[in-house]
């Protein structure tokens, strides 16, 4: 856990950057700091590892008194990511990854194992090892610079902007990547952002910021954007914030079954299996490969990739409804399909079953709160 008590950070200048921050980020989860340019979110930061000292106030490690412990002890069991992966240019990429073990003593044959093992870990192809930096993409970087603090198995880590430097394809992935690792990991995570979109997609808790370093407000990802607590919060939340809220919400659809049709297969075949016109093909492993249209196989043709409509979105059966109602919305049956973890078809849903479900969870919800 860590946690600030009354922190203040007064710069020699007279900035106040941050001004009595309070909050718990409790161990084993992802806390995000948010909030627009200036608001006090790196200084808020590095004041955990003391790169920066606070002028007054507290910041607990369970319970060790930060400012009572030795700098560089401190640092040792907190890993620290940055933007551009701050990487030595001229130390090969297992280095880089070792750096924390090496200065902690460990022989070099083992840190160099700790190294690869890690590559593995983030995602990186072994063969990168012996390279420098610059001969890596940004994203690879990335993962290099989360290799690194990774190193010495930190149970703290402090992410600033991590993923800010990569295109959003990159971006999207280094992202999944990171929770499916903290998923295994369970490490204690700040994570800094100027992205709302980041910062309800990763975290746990979200800590929104405003200008001089005060918290506006502490919440789930799902409370922040259905209950922003005022119009500074609202605003920085963003538009769209009731639909986006739905990507947390989860609920048991009952999607109907499909006939489907393989490639191959002949016009009176998909005649047979086609509601309202339209068939599902799918794989010899059951997974949706596209849409086709009835109308447009002429008898005698066979179902072939040309004929595939690939537009629908496939949702995970026990997934968020955001994303059923996205894959009924983008499919051009009208009809959203649903899969399984291996990918293979459940069933299809419409948007207006998948509505029906939301608005009886949200009157559910209602309810529950008017009643209690
Ligand atoms: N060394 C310093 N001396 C004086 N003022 C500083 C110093 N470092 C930061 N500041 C000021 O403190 C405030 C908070 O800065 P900080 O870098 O923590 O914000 P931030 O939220 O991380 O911003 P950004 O999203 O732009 O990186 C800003 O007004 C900044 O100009």
């Amino acid at each position: 856990m860590i946690k600030f008590d009354s922190v203040v950070k007064k710069y020699p200048d007279g900035t106040v950057a941050v001004n009595g921050l309070d909050l718990v980020a409790p161990s084993g989860k992802i806390t995000v700091f948010v909030g627009p340019s200036g608001c006090g979110k790196t200084t808020s930061l590095r004041m955990i590892n003391r790169m920066i000292e606070p002028t007054s106030g507290t910041i607990w490690l369970d319970d060790q008194d930060t400012g009572k412990v030795d700098a560089s002890t401190l640092r040792r069991g907190i890993g620290y990511v940055i933007q551009h992966a701050g990487l030595f240019p001229h130390r090969t990429i297992v280095d880089n990854i070792a750096t924390v073990p090496l200065l902690m003593g460990w022989d070099k044959k083992k840190a160099r194992a700790r190294s690869l093992e890690l590559m593995e870990r983030v995602g990186l192809d072994p063969n990168f090892a012996k390279r420098y930096p610059a001969q890596l993409s940004g994203g690879q970087q990335q993962r290099v610079g989360v290799a690194r603090a990774l190193a010495a198995d930190p149970p703290v880590m402090l992410m600033d902007e991590p993923f800010s430097a990569v295109d959003p394809v990159v971006r999207a992935e280094l992202q999944d990547e990171f929770l499916r690792l903290q998923s295994e990991l369970g490490k204690t995570i700040i994570f800094v952002t100027h992205d709302i979109d980041e910062a309800v997609k990763l975290g746990d808790q979200v800590a929104v910021l405003r200008v001089g370093g005060v918290l506006a407000q502490l919440a789930t990802p799902a409370e922040l954007l259905t209950d922003p607590v005022d119009d500074f919060v609202a605003g920085f939340v963003g538009r769209d914030r009731g639909y986006r809220a739905l990507g947390f919400e989860t609920g048991s659809l009952s999607p109907e079954p499909e006939q489907t049709i393989r490639m191959g297969d002949d016009a009176v075949a998909a005649g047979r299996a086609a509601r309202d016109g339209w068939v599902l093909a799918v794989d010899d492993a059951r997974r949706p490969l596209g849409w086709v249209r009835v109308a447009a196989l002429s008898s005698g043709k066979a179902v072939a990739s040309d004929l595939l409509h690939r537009g629908g979105t496939l949702a995970p059966v026990s997934g968020s409804l955001r994303g059923a109602l996205d894959a009924a919305l983008s499919s051009p049956s009208g009809r959203g399909v649903l899969v399984d973890e291996a990918g293979a078809l459940v069933g299809t849903v419409t948007a207006s079953e998948v509505v029906t479900r939301i608005e009886a969870q949200l009157a559910g919800r209602r309810e529950a709160v008017s009643g209690g």
